[in-house]
């Protein structure tokens, strides 16, 4: 709710110091930067138990500045005391403390799957590198959470971080900054600023950029990383659908959409963005949802503590103008008040999917209704106006969830649900909605290069070397045990073996192959014995 230009000095309000938000010049960028990537070249951050202490530190300084996160939410968003303790300050207590508790798991070398008998003496493994230097861009609308959580993993997995908060929400960038400074600075560096400074971190080499915000700067961003060929991660919106069937709970479905629009007051990406209702649940759906708001704010939205306001006024007067431009009847709710940024939760019911109210995204308290006379019209609607949204919402019994599923895509789906999204569940969208995922144990795997490995040991040179020139008379060889059998025909087809060709083969192809193979694999056991036996501390 604050111009990130106008910053006062240190604010009081009960009695909470918050710090002012000051941009970096943009001169010290490249430095601050060139720090991070020269601590990474540095190996610092290589070391797991660096990683944990930097985990446990970034803990205890979130809890220590709970009431500052708290007031600054407040003021920035008004946001209700009881969504920051659980959405921003509990949420990223957890993923720490899961993360702390799982990080020596994760970092282990993994046995590589499917790997030939030949192969297996060179003890192939896949080891969990960190990425290098990366970039984490914030959003505004959960603030901490948005920002931190990537940074969680980004720190787990051995990275070096530079952080760029959103300047929509300038308490809480400046409180980050604060957070962040209590770990080791030359590996994490808060730098804060709006397109200016945003577009100077661009210019730089990263190693990987993780980008929350629209689709319109994800794509500014994903240009900007094209000429490093830096990896991008895109976090970005969607115009969510809920399609309803006429065999759903119209109180439930009433309860559970509202929930992701009053939540932030709607600035919440995995909410939905327009209901598509089967005829028969419209006026019953209408009506729960008259009842839901009665419930959830017995004195109205505007009066209660535990309603947000809207972030900026660029983003009222846009929610104002798609109110505006409707075709449709409001049902309920309507009012606002531009000084307080305050938008009232509400119902509209409209008359074509190209209406104002759902053609893009609103992010705010919005809930515009469609009527549709069959399910399969709903999924083509949806689809027509953003096939990859970042959620959906089928509600609906089990079946025509199913089928709902099964027609469409989306980053994710909460059936019969609202926002939902279960913290440790890989979350991500894709296509429009973005790519890449984190949270919980992809938080970790998303900051990470899978690095293959494998080691020859000497022993193994008479077998490697029959991969060396000359090559004469070692195709035939090669195509007897190095190809594996289809076991499909020519039209794609599935053949089955039977179990006596399957033992003699030793796993499909001809009954030559098999016995060749099953001599190759003896001959090797032979060695192994043989070599067991005259070397007994040797480990193979
Ligand atoms: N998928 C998710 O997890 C997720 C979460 C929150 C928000 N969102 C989406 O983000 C949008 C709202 O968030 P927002 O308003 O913070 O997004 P935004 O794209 O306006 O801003 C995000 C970040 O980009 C920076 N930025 C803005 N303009 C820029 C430019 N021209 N060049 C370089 N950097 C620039 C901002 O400083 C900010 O840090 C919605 O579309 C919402 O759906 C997605
Ligand atoms: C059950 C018992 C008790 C009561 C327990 C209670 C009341 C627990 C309440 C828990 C709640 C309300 C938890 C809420 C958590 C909310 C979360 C994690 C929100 C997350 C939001 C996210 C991830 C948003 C993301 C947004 C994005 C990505 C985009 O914009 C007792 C204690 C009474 C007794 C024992 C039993």
């Amino acid at each position: 709710m604050q111009n990130a230009i106008k910053i006062s000095d240190f604010q009081t309000t009960m009695g909470v110091n918050l710090p002012e938000l000051q941009f970096t010049p943009l001169d010290d960028i490249p430095k601050r930067v060139s720090i991070t990537r020269q601590a990474f070249l540095e190996h610092k951050t290589r070391d797991v138990e660096f990683r944990l202490i930097q985990l446990r530190k970034l803990y205890w300084a979130i809890k220590d500045y709970g009431e500052q996160i708290v007031e600054a939410c407040t003021q920035d968003l008004n946001k209700p005391v009881f969504e920051t303790e659980t959405a921003e300050i509990g949420y990223l207590l957890n993923e720490i403390v899961f993360t702390t508790r799982s990080l020596h798991t994760w970092v282990k070398d993994e046995r590589a799957p499917d790997i030939e008998f030949m192969f297996k003496f060179t003890s192939p493994r896949i080891r969990k590198d960190p990425l290098g230097c990366v970039l984490v861009i914030g959003a505004f609308n959960f603030p901490f959470q948005l920002t931190l959580g990537p940074v969680i993993g980004a720190i787990a997995a051995g990275n070096t971080v530079v952080i760029k908060p959103s300047e929509a929400t300038p308490r809480s960038a400046a409180l980050m900054q604060k957070i962040i400074e209590r770990l080791d600075p030359s590996c994490y560096q808060v730098i804060q600023g709006a397109i200016p400074e945003t577009q100077a971190l661009l210019t730089e080499r990263w190693d990987q950029i993780f980008f929350t915000g629209s689709a319109n700067v994800g794509r500014i961003v994903s240009k900007a990383a094209a000429p490093h060929l830096t990896p991008v991660i895109l976090e970005l919106g969607g115009i969510n659908p809920a399609i309803v069937s006429k065999n759903a709970n119209p109180r439930l479905v009433a309860r559970r959409m509202l929930w992701g629009k009053v939540f932030n007051a709607g600035q919440l990406c995995t909410s939905q963005n327009y209901l598509l209702v089967e005829k028969p649940l419209l006026s019953s759906v209408v009506d729960e949802f008259k009842k839901a708001y009665k419930e959830f704010y017995p004195n109205g939205a505007k009066g209660s503590t535990d309603f947000s306001r809207i972030v900026s006024k660029d983003h009222f007067q846009r929610l104002r103008s798609m109110l505006e431009h409707t075709h449709g009847k409001i049902v309920m709710g309507g009012t606002m008040d531009e000084d307080e940024l305050f938008i009232e939760p509400t119902v509209v019911q409209v008359n074509s999917i190209d209406d104002s109210m759902c053609s893009q995204e609103s992010f705010g308290p919005f809930i515009p209704i469609l009527s549709v006379d069959s399910l399969d019209e709903a999924i083509e609607l949806a689809n027509g106006l953003m096939s990859t949204p970042l959620n959906l919402h089928p509600f609906g019994n089990k079946a025509e969830v199913e089928h709902i599923l099964r027609s469409t895509r989306s980053g994710g789906a909460s059936c019969n649900d609202g926002a939902l999204h279960i913290p440790t569940l890989p979350f991500g969208g894709v296509g429009e909605s973005g790519h890449g995922a984190y949270r919980g144990r992809a938080s970790f795997d998303v900051w990470v290069h899978r690095r293959p490995i494998t080691s020859s040991p000497s022993w193994l040179e008479p077998i490697l070397s029959v991969r060396y020139p000359p090559y004469a008379g070692k195709l035939s060889g090669y195509r007897a045990i190095g190809l594996l059998k289809p076991d499909f025909d020519r039209s794609g087809r599935k053949l089955s073996i039977g179990w006596i060709p399957f033992i003699l083969t030793l796993g499909g192809g001809s009954v030559k192959a098999g016995a060749f193979r099953g001599t190759v694999v003896a001959l090797l056991c032979f060695i192994c014995q043989a070599l067991a036996r005259r070397y007994p501390g040797l480990r193979i």
